[in-house]
């Protein structure tokens, strides 16, 4: 089933074969030894894999991309860095209802993934720990980085914590923006439902002008709660320029400081009015928290907080007040195809990754993801052939880390990415070394 579109490439619109559902798989019989272990040295059963490589998943940060050609228009640094801030949130929407495992990329494993508007390669620079490096670019833009995920299970959920920078550049201004990636839990893996939560804080740093946005992802302490993400704004001078509120696997929408202070001086006017003596103290005591620096009702580090004067008021407050509020709408996440359900929750942009595209001007290299024959065949439904698959290539991959060993050669180099200073941002990171897309790929080493 497939259609094509004005893109060079065909799209699918489902994947060869379903899926198995989830109550086929028994997490618990995997799982009971792992209290409180680092999952990535665990050995798990092919069922509890989604038909995608680690690096696979990374490249779905990219489907609102656009959102950066965006940001590189813009002349004012606020109106840029709301717009790098939209980018940041909008990377994580993928991650909804998704709890199938990705595979483990071996390494030296590469992925690509060529659009009309961007380019984006991946590679598994390290084995211990796992440590996934990425590179896109475009004319207007570039967004690279490094995840090493650390994966842990505590006995009712999972969590996970990406560790690792992440960085975009806009080409216009010369300027980069930072950040690290929120933790992210999956809860009820023992009974219930699996559902998948986004939380912590994040901060983006513009590293040229001083100019920062903080976003909150909040706790879900209630179903109304969940998936909520409040964030700010804010100039060199620490002054707030922007409010930001959605859910990160909904929308993302702006106002403006001016227009959100207007509207939260109304509501306390109104509630002075309507409800006078028996919540006068209520009120009081909000109008103290008004010019608390608590930052959005939530304890965070001293150093996000910094000495900005108005930070904000509780958490559920700006929720009531998201319907009033002029605002403009920034993101607005894409619907999942109706039968997503059956094909591990993928979304459209998931759904095309692990296609080969059969009008490609050029061969595949051969450490591509989509030459792992353990994914292919969990994409096509044969679990016993992708088990055993999946158990060759750990197998090989150890062998050859063995023989390294053997030979006093434990240093792997990655063939596409180097460890350097970034100059922008100052920090260490996995920086794309060139190469790639000229196509000589003959020196790659033969992994699968
Ligand atoms: C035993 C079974 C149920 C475990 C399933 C664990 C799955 C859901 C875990 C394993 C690795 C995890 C990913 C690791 C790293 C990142 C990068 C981060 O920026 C967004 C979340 C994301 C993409 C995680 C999503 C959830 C994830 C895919």
């Amino acid at each position: 089933m497939t259609t094509s579109n004005n893109e060079s490439f065909i799209q699918r619109t489902c994947l060869p074969s379903e899926m198995l559902q989830w109550n086929d798989r028994n997490i618990m019989s995997v799982l009971k030894n792992c209290l409180g272990k680092e999952l990535s040295k665990v050995t798990m059963p092919v069922t509890l894999n989604e038909p995608l490589s680690f690096l696979q998943r990374v490249c779905e940060y990219m489907e609102y991309a656009e959102i950066l050609n965006k940001a590189n228009k813009e002349e004012d640094p606020a109106d840029r860095m709301k717009l790098v801030a939209t980018f940041a949130v909008s990377a994580l929407a993928s991650n909804w209802e998704r709890v199938g495992k990705p595979f483990n990329p071996l390494l030296g494993e590469t992925y690509e993934l060529q659009r009309n508007d961007f380019k984006i390669l991946c590679e598994q620079v390290s084995h211990h720990p796992p440590i996934s490096a990425f590179h896109a670019e475009s004319s207007n833009y570039k967004f690279y980085g490094s995840i090493n995920p650390k994966i842990k299970f505590m006995g009712k959920s999972i969590n996970i914590q990406p560790k690792g920078m992440v960085t975009v550049e806009l080409t216009r201004w010369n300027e980069a923006y930072s950040w690290s990636n929120v933790n992210c839990c999956v809860h009820n893996v023992v009974v219930g439902k699996l559902w998948i939560e986004q939380l912590g804080t994040m901060e983006i740093k513009n590293h040229s002008n001083g100019y920062r946005a903080i976003l909150d992802f909040k706790e879900a302490s209630s179903s109304q709660e969940a998936n909520k993400v409040f964030g700010i704004v804010e100039n060199d001078e620490k002054k707030v320029r922007y409010r930001l509120f959605g859910k990160w696997n909904e929308f993302l929408k702006c106002a403006s400081e001016e227009d959100y202070q207007l509207c939260m001086q109304q509501k306390h006017v109104n509630e002075s009015m309507s409800s006078h003596d028996r919540n006068s103290k209520k009120l009081f005591s909000k109008l103290n928290s008004f010019k608390m620096p608590s930052f959005l009702g939530v304890n965070i580090q001293d150093d996000l907080v910094g000495t900005s004067e108005l930070k904000s008021l509780s958490l559920n407050e700006d929720a009531d007040i998201s319907s009033d509020i002029k605002s403009a709408l920034l993101w607005k996440c894409k619907e999942r195809p109706a039968y997503s359900s059956k094909y591990y929750h993928f979304t459209d942009f998931a759904m095309q990754l692990n296609a080969i595209n059969p009008i490609a001007s050029h061969p595949l290299c051969n450490t591509d993801s989509r030459l792992r024959p353990d994914i292919r065949y969990l994409e096509e439904g044969d679990v016993t052939a992708a088990s055993a698959q999946k158990n060759r290539l750990e197998e090989k991959q150890r062998g050859a880390e063995l023989s390294r060993k053997g030979q006093n050669n434990d240093s792997w180099q990655p063939r596409w990415f180097k460890f350097d200073v970034n100059p922008l941002t100052k920090h260490e990171d996995w920086m794309y070394s060139g190469g790639y897309w000229e196509r000589s790929h003959q020196t790659t080493s033969q992994i699968f």
